[in-house]
């Protein structure tokens, strides 16, 4: 195949969008982890090509009156939690749904078309493009083009109805909307104008080569209290300066140890219910370096103090499970705020790249004149955050706080490479990824064994990215959210707010836990895969300063405790880390024990192994009230499992096995299908609520808070199965059918699970 190359020295000659009246089109989306932001990027890219005049922004960004200046809106949503709408979509939902909307034809000019992105694993598949759809026709909207829905489990993922769905988009585009004569679509092997603008600014000096160096070095210890991470915590100063050299040495030590690597990692939960194939077996002695503690300005964030970050999970078990406490600076506005989230408070944390990373990256594109020089941003996306400091970012600074380097590189990011290298082989190859047919490829290259950014550029070296595009180019590193485990407004000791001006009377910082399962696992690349937050909260030394913010949890259906919920009776359900909402949910109802008869908690938990993942077991004998029914998995046939996992090892642990059951069988298994015998399946929470019957209907009756929080997928599906179930068996209702009535009107569901 033979395509024309632009040199990035012909940058200037851009093929340039041109003005046609009457041809605008906002595309507005709704993601949580970029997915939905993406596919908004692709289809701008494409909307500009036919010369649309294009605004791309997140619904929340985007005034209901500004629906009717455009004269196409597309919309690209993904659901989360159950059912819900994304968080950066929320307030723009609460203005759509408006009573006083109803019946006022007021999006009657408007017209639009909807790409849905879900996953059919879940009860309510792609609900949120299906309200949005319903709303915007109730208030008169025309949908221009069919919607559709992409589903995660497709072979190829979202692409394998995203691809079709745009071709056809594109072609009754150009039909409705036809160009005047003389006016051709752009092609896609020319390059457009950049969106945003960044440009070096030649004064500054470059800061000294040691200063971040020295300054990080500060931080670079994981601060453990037990014996064994002390000692950890010792050995951890930096031994090796010059990067990669110390960590790539750790790196092929697991690779020798565990043989061959793993080359599958596509499926949803492999990692959980594989771990001995896919956990790193090593603890390394020493951290990387990590990233400068500075503060970002970001809006509605809070400054914060790391105060511990431990770890709960045995050293040698295949998860990292952090407990991880901040002291927040919110003052009395924070502390009445959390109050308000009544113990259902997220936390959010912006992770940084380290800088061992954001050097190599600076070494591959040849930026080491300029990555240290200011720059001039008059246009940026609104997520690049300054620091605090407010001095001029450098391009070092938005490498480490901003821009994702590590993400895995998707389709836009490859299509926009091929106009950055010089080398006609490189471009032949960036462009046999994106050709139709090729899905699975591309899917290869970059998905399935989690490949990143910067491992792609290394791949490409001929590629080199002109500063002037880093801000459309590279993705923005997104927040992760924690659900508070803690409840109640706990305020640590008083100490001075690090912001307020000298001499200012002393503040009580907001204690603020987490409960944090850092992501690491290997693929059939030699270095071990790391979540990027996982990486940053890993090394997270007490003491870092950093910005979080504080939001109540997400969903339509967040049930807060308030003091009539909370004389009713809890039953609360938690797998692994979703105890930490429950957590805090069980503290926050003791905050009203003073003056409030509080009903009784049932808590059935569910883990693997007692001694190795029931997190906060040892804290429940301490609360009055609680009963608690504690049922793990593995721990009953800990001798079969053993020689399981011995046998993958033996394999080298690269062979995925098709399981041995049939979905029926997993299903039994699961207690997903009906009247089953609690005593037949595994321990599992389900069966432990089949098991206590007797019990749970007895809490039924009274009409009951619900919480059920841990992984999504099958386990609330069996859950809520085994609360009908033991209504039937108990006779609180006829059928099934009912049993479901009653869960919707009597009890208070509420389901956090991710
Ligand atoms: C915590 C969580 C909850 C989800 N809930 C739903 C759901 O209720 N219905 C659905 O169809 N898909 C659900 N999904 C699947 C997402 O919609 C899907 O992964 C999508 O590609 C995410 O796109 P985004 O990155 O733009 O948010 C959920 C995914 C997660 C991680």
């Amino acid at each position: 195949m033979s395509i024309q190359v632009e040199s990035p020295a012909k940058m200037a000659q851009l093929a340039s969008p041109v003005e046609i009246e009457g041809r605008s089109m906002a595309i507005l989306y709704g993601s949580e982890t970029g997915n939905a932001e993406e596919i908004a990027i692709e289809l701008e890219d494409m909307a500009r090509r036919l010369h649309f005049h294009t605004r791309m922004d997140e619904m929340d960004s985007f005034k209901l009156s500004d629906l009717l200046k455009v004269s196409l809106v597309v919309f690209v949503t993904s659901t989360t939690g159950q059912g819900d709408m994304p968080t950066n979509t929320l307030n723009f939902w609460k203005n759509l749904r408006r009573e006083k909307l109803n019946n006022s034809n007021c999006l009657g000019p408007v017209k639009f078309a909807i790409f849905g992105l879900g996953d059919s694993g879940y009860r309510k598949f792609n609900w949120a493009a299906r309200k949005l759809q319903v709303r915007l026709l109730q208030l008169g909207a025309t949908e221009f083009f069919r919607a559709a829905e992409a589903d995660e489990r497709h072979n190829n993922g979202i692409d394998s109805i995203y691809l079709p769905w745009k071709e056809e988009f594109k072609a009754a585009l150009l039909e409705k909307y036809p160009l005047p004569e003389g006016t051709a679509p752009i092609p896609n092997d020319q390059l457009l104008p950049p969106k945003y603008s960044v440009r070096v600014m030649p004064t500054m000096e470059p800061l000294p080569a040691d200063k971040s160096a020295t300054q990080s070095a500060l931080y670079s210890h994981v601060d453990n209290p037990t014996p064994l991470s002390q000692r950890r915590f010792e050995h951890n100063q930096r031994q090796d300066a010059t990067f990669p050299a110390w960590e790539a040495r750790e790196d092929q030590g697991w690779e020798i140890r565990t043989g061959t690597p793993v080359d599958v990692l596509d499926k949803n939960n492999i990692l959980k219910d594989h771990p001995s194939k896919y956990s790193l077996e090593t603890t390394k002695k020493v951290g990387p370096r990590t990233p400068l503690p500075t503060r970002l300005a970001i809006p509605q964030g809070v400054f914060a103090k790391v105060v511990d970050n431990a770890r709960v999970t045995p050293f040698d078990h295949w998860q990292d499970v952090r407990h991880i406490v901040f002291d927040v600076y919110g003052g009395e506005k924070l502390i009445s705020k959390v109050s308000d989230m009544r113990g259902q408070s997220i936390l959010s944390i912006y992770p940084k790249n380290y800088p061992e990373d954001v050097q190599e990256l600076i070494n591959l594109m040849g930026w080491n004149d300029v990555a240290d020089k200011p720059l001039d941003m008059s246009n940026k996306p609104k997520r690049v955050f300054d620091r605090v400091d407010s001095q001029p970012s450098t391009l070092r600074d938005i490498l480490t706080d901003n821009l994702d380097i590590t993400a895995i590189p998707k389709r836009n990011f490859i299509r926009e490479l091929t106009f950055f290298t010089k080398n006609r082989d490189e471009v032949e190859r960036l462009w046999e990824f994106l050709l139709p047919g090729n899905e699975q490829e591309f899917y290869d290259y970059t998905s399935r064994p989690r490949r990143t950014i910067l491992e792609l550029l290394s791949d490409f070296p001929g590629v080199k990215i002109p500063v002037e595009r880093v801000l459309d180019l590279f993705p923005v590193i997104r927040h992760r959210d924690f659900s508070v485990c803690n409840g109640g407004a706990s305020l640590t000791e008083n100490q001075y707010d690090p912001d307020a001006p000298n001499g200012t009377l002393p503040v009580f910082p907001l204690r603020i836990e987490i409960l944090a399962a850092l992501v690491e696992y290997k693929t059939i690349i030699r270095k071990p895969r790391q979540g990027l937050c996982s990486r940053y909260l890993k090394y997270l030394a007490r003491d870092t300063p950093l910005t979080v913010r504080i939001s109540p949890s997400r969903g339509e259906n967040v049930m807060m405790p308030l003091p009539t919920a909370v004389q009713r009776p809890l039953i609360a359900v938690a797998t692994g880390t979703g105890i930490a909402p429950i957590r805090a949910l069980i503290q926050e109802r003791l905050e009203y024990e003073v003056d409030t008869q509080v009903g009784e908690t049932v808590l059935f938990y569910g883990g693997r192994n007692r001694d190795r993942d029931y997190h906060f077991g040892g804290e429940w004998e301490y609360i009055k009230g609680l009963t608690v029914f504690p049922c793990f998995s593995r721990d009953e046939k800990p001798a079969a499992l053993e020689k399981k996992e011995e046998e993958e090892k033996k394999e080298g642990g690269n062979v995925w096995e098709k399981p041995s059951k049939t979905e029926e069988e997993e299903n039994v298994e699961f207690g997903i299908v009906e009247e089953m015998d609690p005593d037949r399946g595994k321990r599992y929470v389900q069966n432990e609520i089949r098991k206590r019957a007797k019990e749970v209907a007895g809490l039924m009756r009274r009409g009951p808070v619900v919480a059920v929080c841990g992984s999504a997928g099958k386990m609330p599906i069996a859950v809520r199965k085994a609360f009908v179930d033991v209504l039937v068996g108990e006779k609180l209702v006829r059928d099934r059918e009912e049993g479901e009535r009653w869960l919707g009107m009597r009890v208070v569901y509420w389901e956090d699970t991710w």
